[in-house]
């Protein structure tokens, strides 16, 4: 993260930094202008969520942070990883809106698949995995199939997946839209008390209000395509987050200043 000038003041201050992108922008060879400019700085353990209308870059925007595409121009920044040099997955997992999991083999097996493409030893990625399931509620169902789950479980499953190569960053691009309300709320629940317990940096898609509210310590809110910020709004609160604050009028507070801050992204979008 440092280059050879910087001050050690500025120094201090960037290794604090999970993840920094500046005067990022992606245009799509089809001509498509996607993001940007776009400047965003996370810190190491920070949950933000970025919110913003459909089509309006956030999936671009973690794509570029996971180094699955490359930004047109500007600088995008990742901090070192702590442990292994090579660590798998570069120190970043990834969970995808669809759980996308391998239907032919167990739950145990998709959970491994990174570490057996990583190299690691059968015993050693077996254990792994089901420590990874244990971590997401999931102790019991290492040896069953996919198709044997719920919608929830399976996302439970790609979330083990993504934390089984320990990663310092998790990406999470819309992971529980598909779910029912419910669902979604002890996902986001288990979620705060993984990331509290595991102290990862965690960076969520969502197009929900609520739900950025209720995880985020910080909601970034993008304008619509090419998105850039148009608000950044830290929620505070009392920790560790429970029901009672998504009753609070404090919860109902900040979801009107954000739902307030997005309105101008969708002005001018057809509703249909
Ligand atoms: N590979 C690609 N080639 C060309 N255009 C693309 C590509 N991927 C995305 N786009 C376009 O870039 C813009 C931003 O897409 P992106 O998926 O990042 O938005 P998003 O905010 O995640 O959308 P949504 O909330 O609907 O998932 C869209 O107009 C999309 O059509």
């Amino acid at each position: 993260m440092s280059d050879a000038k910087t001050s050690p003041t500025v120094e201090a201050s960037l290794t604090a930094l999970a993840v920094s992108l500046r005067g990022v922008t992606k245009a799509y060879d089809n001509g498509v202008m996607a993001l940007g400019p776009f400047d965003l700085a996370v810190r190491k353990g920070e949950f933000i969520s970025l919110l913003g209308p459909s089509g309006c870059g956030k999936s671009t925007a973690l794509r570029l942070i996971a180094g699955l595409s490359a930004a047109s121009s500007g600088t995008v920044r990742m901090s070192r990883h702590e442990g292994p040099a090579q660590k798998i997955g570069h120190g970043i997992g990834f969970v995808f809106q669809e759980p996308t999991l391998m239907p032919w083999t167990s739950v145990r097996e998709n959970v491994r698949l990174p570490l057996k493409l990583g190299g690691v030893p059968k015993a050693e990625g077996r254990a792994r995995a089901d420590a990874a399931l244990a971590s997401v509620g999931l102790a019991d169902f290492a040896d069953a199939f996919p198709r044997e789950l719920s919608g929830g479980m399976k996302m439970r499953v790609s979330l083990a997946r993504a934390l089984v190569t320990d990663p310092d960053i998790l990406l999470m691009d819309e992971p529980f839209a598909a779910l029912d309300e419910i669902t979604r709320f002890r996902l986001n629940n288990d979620l705060l008390a993984l990331w509290r317990s595991l102290g990862k940096t965690v960076i969520f898609v969502t197009h929900s209000v609520f739900e950025s509210v209720y995880l985020s310590q910080r909601v970034v809110v993008m304008t619509a395509r090419p998105g850039r910020i148009q608000a950044d709004i830290r929620i505070e609160t009392l920790e560790p987050r429970g029901e009672e604050f998504r009753t609070s009028a404090a919860y109902s507070d900040y979801c009107r200043r954000v739902s307030a801050a997005l309105a101008p992204s969708y002005s001018g979008q057809s509703m249909l």
